[in-house]
């Protein structure tokens, strides 16, 4: 497969996932080489979390298009990651997904994030994946509990 680029843009620093939340996470972003998801993350000044992600042909669904399961593992780990970033030792308990458009497959995309909203344990974190200019494919809103760090 052909490099992939998933540089970030002037200002982002790179954000080391397993370094904070451990290595068990790999489903999405455990082979940075594979033909599934290749991922980059990084902090906005601001300190938002966001990726750069590229789908891969094991991702298809619809032909040349990604599966919405895998749009669906990609936000369930990078808003959870969002929340983890901003503090909080969370697990997803609910994920809501509008898919807007069919993603094409092989291209480099982004998610961008936003902690919305703390109420006790439960933090709302919106999404979305999209081109990073216009072009909305899909919009998420993740509940979040807090649990105890294992
Ligand atoms: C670990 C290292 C990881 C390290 C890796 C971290 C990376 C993160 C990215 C990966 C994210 C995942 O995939 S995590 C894997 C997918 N997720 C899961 O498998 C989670 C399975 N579910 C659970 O374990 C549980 O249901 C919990 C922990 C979410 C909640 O159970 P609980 O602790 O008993 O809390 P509970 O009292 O039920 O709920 C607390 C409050 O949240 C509300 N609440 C709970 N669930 C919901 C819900 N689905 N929809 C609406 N509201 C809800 C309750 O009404 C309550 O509100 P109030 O009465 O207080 O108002």
């Amino acid at each position: 497969m052909s490099e992939v680029d998933l540089s970030g843009e002037k200002g982002w620093q790179p954000f080391d996932a397993p370094a904070l939340v451990g290595s068990s996470l790999r489903f999405v972003s455990g082979d940075p080489e594979g033909d599934r998801f290749r991922v980059s993350y990084y902090r906005k000044p601001d300190s938002a979390l966001v990726a750069r992600i590229w789908f891969g042909p094991e991702t298809e669904g619809p032909p040349e298009h990604a599966h919405g399961g895998s749009m669906a593992a990609v936000l369930d780990e990078v808003l959870g990651l969002a929340a983890w970033s901003a503090g909080y030792a969370i697990v997803v308990a609910n994920l809501n997904i509008n898919f807007r458009c069919l993603l094409p497959i092989m291209q480099v995309v982004q998610v961008d994030t936003e902690i919305v909203s703390v109420d006790g344990r439960k933090v709302l974190v919106r999404g979305k994946i999209w081109d990073g200019q216009e072009k909305v494919y899909t919009e998420a809103d993740c509940l979040c509990i807090e649990i105890q760090a294992v």
